[in-house]
């Protein structure tokens, strides 16, 4: 079985001629985090009209349109709108399968499940800084572009389904850089220092926060000094955070060399999920909205036929949910996953649940597979969950 979130032509031509030799079935399943994409680039307002200027009062509109587009319907009637585009991805699935050299059985679509909870629920944040739309480039928020391609950044205060700790949080902070001396950037070369910050959160409420910033041209000294004046700046305004991290890069996502100094309280944070425990670090991935993975997972080992011989293949294993939820259905488990925090958050939940029968891999699934499979016994039957971040597994 193939858990399939993205479609690329990658997994069609790659992996499955990879995993074909070794697989019976494939299986797609989807939830309902699918997002749907508006054919127009142009931003329409409550009437359908087209709005041409982003002003204060259309800015909220556009960011809204951009980011929850469905949000002022009927929770139903979103399920059947993500319903009809996952049918829409089932038939593209088809055809294209229909034009692989190794044919192979696609199972039905079976219906979404609703999510327990659809406001206030994301865990994860990123605001980024930009010019606002009244030209303050200490603008805190997400980015939404105008029709004539300008980009604005928007505070993100009324989008419903972000945590309020998560937008305090955020205003506090473009308070504090607003006061700041140091500009912030917009560009790796453009001189600036603050580039935005990463809200993470549990159920039970602890949050971990991290700074970002550009440290080109900045001594470690500065760096860190301002990141204590943040800390202490926190303190003022009564936010309690559990773990602040400072991450200089110059990249727009985390690379290998990826630095996270913790500036204040624990290095990590932690989720129950399923009966177990998650440790989750800055870097590493954790489903989005938490009552709904656990629906997500259910479902998964509902629809696999794992046995205790079987051994599950986690391809892009983030922090080892797939691998350690479904551990009781199967023999072994090889999770693969190219964040090394990640990977490590894995062997470490599998010793804190006492989990004996996983083990994880750092590396590309494209890279890696090949080997994992030659090392593997041929007369394990294998199953396969692919999960993979929105590039897919291009490399
Ligand atoms: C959507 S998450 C899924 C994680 C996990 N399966 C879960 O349900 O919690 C995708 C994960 O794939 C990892 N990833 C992205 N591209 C990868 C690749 N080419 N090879 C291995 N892991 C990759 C990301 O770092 C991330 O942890």
């Amino acid at each position: 079985m193939v858990l399939l979130k993205k479609i690329s032509s990658w997994c069609f031509n790659n992996i499955h001629e990879i995993l074909n030799k070794r697989l019976g079935a494939i299986c797609i399943l989807t939830h309902n985090q699918i997002k749907i994409r508006k054919k127009s680039s142009v931003l329409m307002n409550e009437v359908n009209e087209p709005i041409f200027e982003l002003t204060e009062d259309t800015q909220f509109q556009a960011l809204e349109n951009a980011v929850t587009p469905l949000c002022r319907i009927p929770y139903d009637k979103q399920l059947n709108f993500k319903q009809q585009w996952t049918n829409r991805i089932s038939r593209e699935i088809r055809s294209r399968v229909h034009n692989l050299k190794t044919p192979i059985r696609l199972p039905k679509v079976y219906p979404i499940s609703p999510a327990p909870q659809i406001n206030k629920y994301r865990n994860k944040d990123e605001f980024n800084f930009r010019p606002g739309i009244d030209g303050n480039p200490k603008t805190l928020g997400f980015f939404v572009s105008d029709p004539k391609g300008n980009i604005y950044c928007i505070p993100t205060m009324k989008l419903i389904n972000m945590k309020e700790s998560h937008k305090n949080i955020a205003q506090v902070f473009e308070k504090f850089v607003r006061l700041s001396e140091l500009p912030v950037s917009h560009d790796h070369l453009d001189g600036g220092f603050w580039r935005g910050i990463v809200v993470r959160s549990n159920v039970k409420g602890d949050i971990m926060a991290i700074v970002i910033a550009n440290p080109r041209g900045y001594t470690n000294e500065i760096m860190l000094n301002e990141q204590f004046k943040f800390n202490d700046y926190l303190k003022c305004n009564d936010i309690d955070i559990h773990s602040l991290y400072f991450h200089p890069s110059l990249h727009t996502r985390s690379s290998k060399d990826s630095t996270f100094i913790l500036v204040d309280g624990d290095k990590f944070i932690y989720e129950n999920l399923c009966g177990l425990k998650f440790r989750i670090s800055p870097d590493s991935f954790f489903q989005i909205n938490t009552s709904a993975a656990k629906i997500l997972y259910d479902q998964l080992f509902k629809l696999t036929s794992l046995s205790k011989t079987s051994t599950l293949l986690d391809l892009c294993s983030g922090t080892g949910a797939v691998s350690l939820i479904g551990s009781e259905h199967f023999q072994s488990c090889v999770g693969i996953e190219s964040v090394a925090q990640a990977v490590n958050d894995a062997k470490e939940n599998a010793k804190i649940n006492n989990i004996h029968n996983c083990d994880f891999i750092e590396g590309k699934v494209e890279i890696v597979l090949n080997q994992v499979l030659n090392e593997l016994s041929m007369s394990n039957e294998l199953c396969a969950v692919l999960n993979p971040g929105r590039a897919g597994i291009l490399g």
